[in-house]
């Protein structure tokens, strides 16, 4: 499997998705300047974490119409599976990729800590090695990562099963109130209408090793490996 992980100005977590999509999982991943107008060859694409130009406007607003966007967008809608992972679920809401947009954490602070998600679907390219139910721990960095949509798109995603993980307690249980940014129905990833376009605001690539105290993300690296070798349907 070869990604293409996107580079933006300010981009902090591209070399953890190059390390988690590319090593670690024992394939190949490239880093790929936002300037690029071909991603032609790639088997999936990364669009990783950061503060590209610095947040300003909105977290993702200016990233979305880097010239590789187009690009983005032309692969996702070929099919080509495509994950957003914090600033990279922002560019994806703000390019049109994903519905729904990211606000300001409902305390008004950045939050970096460990939360506990449900993985609410197996059927997608990216949670299909992970049971469904199942609790893992990843953690969070963002100031921006309150999800919100209308609730005519909030009914839709939750009908046609489009949640893909959602914050909970450590037991499982979902968090009613007080999830750690205020996301509506506690949604901390989600995927398009094709299911091949995945944004999540907590850090997968941040827990794929012992060495980082934690492998439970893993399995979304796992997952699309799998994918796109053909073992999934
Ligand atoms: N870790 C990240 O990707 C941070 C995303 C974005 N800059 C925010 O703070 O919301």
């Amino acid at each position: 499997m070869k990604t293409a992980v996107i580079q933006f100005p300010g981009s902090n977590c591209d070399m953890d998705g190059v390390h988690a999509a590319g090593a670690v999982i024992g394939q190949q991943a490239v880093p790929v300047w936002h300037t690029e107008t071909s991603l032609e060859g790639f088997d999936a694409i990364l669009v990783p974490g950061g503060f590209s130009y610095g947040d300003h406007l909105r977290s993702g607003a200016i990233a979305a119409h880097s010239p590789v966007m187009k690009e983005v967008k032309r692969l996702a809608e070929k099919g080509v599976p495509v994950i957003g992972i914090c600033n990279g679920f922002q560019i994806l809401t703000e390019a049109g990729l994903l519905p729904g947009a990211l606000g300001r954490n409902n305390s008004l602070h950045f939050l970096c800590h460990d939360v506990h998600l449900r993985v609410e679907t197996t059927h997608s390219p990216f949670t299909n090695q992970y049971q469904k139910g199942q609790i893992i721990k990843i953690p969070i960095a963002h100031n921006e990562g309150s999800y919100y949509a209308d609730s005519e798109t909030l009914n839709r995603l939750e009908g046609e099963g489009l949640v893909a993980f959602r914050y909970v307690t450590p037991d499982g249980h979902e968090v009613l109130e007080g999830n750690p940014n205020g996301a509506l129905n506690n949604i901390a990833g989600i995927l398009n209408e094709k299911r091949n376009v995945l944004g999540m605001m907590p850090h997968p690539e941040r827990y794929v090793e012992k060495l980082l105290g934690n492998t439970d993300g893993l399995g979304v690296f796992e997952s699309l490996l799998e994918y796109v070798a053909g073992g999934v349907k």
